[in-house]
């Protein structure tokens, strides 16, 4: 199926978007080939499964926490509706705080927030705007806390059922939901990341996800406008042969690695073997949830991103850089777990702590 189109989108993506985004593919260091880009999720898919109503302090908090540890990407929270995700509520308060008092951190931080139709987007904006309106870009840019850069997340999967169960439409539907979307976060300037959910396994239609189907689905994104493509193993069913078959189905439909991310949930823990196998295709983008926090609500069973210290301590014990300081992160990783009332579940971040406390710190 693949080579059917395979040219034909190889053309297009080659000529699509000569102006790239501001943060996803302009941040130079973070295409250095030794330097992996940390997009961390936990604010938002960490918490958005939670049952117990977490207080928008203990949110704010945590992305403020976040922004001292190193990492420059923070998807901070989701304007989906509240019927669906009630955790998520809160933030259009978590967008208004971080505008007015950007978190401290020593290197600018992107926040990204995710949407799933125009209404979220409606909703993101009448926050969003109230600010950016008010403060003009050379303010903004003479300011001494300027404002934060912002990019939207969008969301399909790759399968019908999936689909259906988290968004209440079709694929298609999903797609067509995206246009007024993108056209409008364009406009703004606003780049936009679109994730692929269930690529390597489906809880209601299996394991065996065509990885075809998702290769067609990032073209069609990369084709609308989208600016990344977070390839995400919603299930954690992803093995290292599947991860590989699915970076080289991508590539043979020419969708370049720096388009890329990958977003693995540990559920079978098999997060980090996957991560190596990307590594290894080229790909420097990861996604991953502070403390392993997380869960999908419309995935039965799946567990945790991929923690995040565990992904910094992989990345910097084979030599490349993060720019995250993983005393700081285990800290962070340590104290919304007890926040929360759940285990922390980064073995690289219990041993970080158990190190620091023997030698008195
Ligand atoms: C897409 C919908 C809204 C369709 O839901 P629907 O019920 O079909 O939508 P609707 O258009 O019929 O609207 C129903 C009600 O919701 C309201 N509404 C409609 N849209 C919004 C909105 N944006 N914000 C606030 N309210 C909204 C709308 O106004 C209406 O309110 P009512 O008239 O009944 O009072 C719903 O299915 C939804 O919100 N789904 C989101 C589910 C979700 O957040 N899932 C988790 C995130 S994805 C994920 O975790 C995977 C990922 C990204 O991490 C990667 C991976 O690991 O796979």
């Amino acid at each position: 199926m693949i080579s059917k189109f395979t040219c034909l989108r190889t053309l297009r993506l080659a000529a699509r978007h000569p102006c790239r985004p501001r943060s996803l593919a302009t941040a130079a260091p973070n295409r250095a080939a030794d330097f992996v880009r940390i997009v961390e999720v936990g604010p938002r898919d960490g918490l958005q499964n939670e049952k117990t109503s977490i207080p928008v302090d203990t949110k704010i908090e945590l992305v403020e926490r976040l922004a001292q540890t190193g990492l420059r990407t923070i998807e901070a929270g989701s304007f989906v509706s509240p019927k669906w995700v009630p955790q998520m509520a809160n933030s259009s308060d978590i967008l208004q705080h971080i505008l007015a008092s950007p978190p401290k951190s020593a290197a600018p931080i992107t926040y990204q927030w995710l949407l799933p139709n125009v209404r979220g987007l409606d909703n993101f904006l009448s926050a969003w705007e109230a600010k950016t309106s008010s403060t003009s870009m050379k303010d903004n840019a003479d300011s001494a806390s300027p404002l934060p850069e912002t990019e939207l997340s969008i969301f399909t999967a790759a399968t019908e059922s999936f689909t259906q169960k988290n968004t209440n439409c079709s694929i298609d539907e999903s797609l067509a939901r995206f246009e007024p979307i993108m056209s409008r976060a364009k406009d703004l300037d606003l780049p936009v990341r679109a994730y692929i959910s269930v690529a390597l396994g489906c809880p209601y239609e299996g394991p065996n996800v065509d990885p075809h189907k998702v290769a067609e689905l990032a073209v069609s994104l990369l084709e609308m406008g989208a600016d990344e493509i977070s390839v995400a193993d919603t299930t954690g069913m992803g093995t290292a042969p599947k991860t590989a078959e699915l970076l080289k189905t991508l590539s043979a439909a020419g969708i370049e690695k720096n388009d890329l991310a990958l977003h693995f949930h540990d559920t079978y823990g098999m997060a980090l073997v996957n991560t190596v196998v990307a590594l290894e295709h080229g790909i420097r983008t990861f996604d991953a949830a502070v403390a392993g926090l997380g869960g999908c609500p419309f995935s039965p069973g799946a567990t945790g991103n991929v923690a995040t210290e565990d992904l910094v301590h992989l990345v910097h014990s084979l030599g490349a850089k993060t720019g995250v300081d993983i005393e700081k992160l285990a800290e962070v990783g340590e104290w919304i777990s007890k926040e929360i009332g759940r285990s922390n579940e980064s073995s690289a971040g219990k041993a970080t702590l158990a190190r620091l406390r023997k030698s008195g710190r």
